[in-house]
């Protein structure tokens, strides 16, 4: 039987050149591995929509969706994730974490010292080889 699929997206917001990064937390799938900030796509929701709405559940911000940087596809045993990594500007509000259990900033040389989920390693990838991102 095919798995179940999901449109999920994630976000990479970057101050004082550093990486913005997020605990799974216990009571979630992939507790202990790191991602970015986002959430799967509810239906009829554009992308920049969702990742807007997850980013005010999650963080309590308003953020601008800048750029579109990349998708990857990981199937994990159960699951099947496609991911649309977007580059985000954090506008407004105090950031304030209600869905992670650890966050951490850090300049993208340093981003694989966490554990990461796996269908986010080429998201490192694409960061490390990108000239916008500070390293
Ligand atoms: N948000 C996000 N999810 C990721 C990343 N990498 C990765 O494998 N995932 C997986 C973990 C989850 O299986 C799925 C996202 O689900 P989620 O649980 O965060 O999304 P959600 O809040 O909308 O979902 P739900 O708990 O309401 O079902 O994608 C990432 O960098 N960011």
């Amino acid at each position: 039987m095919a798995l179940p699929a999901y449109d999920v997206t994630a976000a990479v917001i970057e101050r004082d050149n550093k990486v913005f990064c997020a605990r799974r937390a216990a009571h979630k799938d992939l507790a202990g591995f790191w991602e970015f900030p986002g959430g799967k796509i509810e239906p009829s929701e554009s992308f920049v929509g969702c990742l807007q709405r997850e980013l005010k559940e999650e963080l309590g911000i308003e953020a601008k969706v800048e750029k579109y940087l990349m998708t990857t596809t990981h199937q994990y045993p159960d699951k099947l994730i496609r991911l649309y990594v977007y580059r985000v500007a954090w506008l407004t509000g105090e950031l304030t974490c209600s869905d992670h259990d650890e966050t951490c900033w850090l300049p993208v040389a340093r981003l694989r010292e966490l554990k990461w989920a796996p269908a986010d390693l080429p998201i490192l990838d694409y960061l490390a080889s990108d000239s916008r991102t500070t390293k």
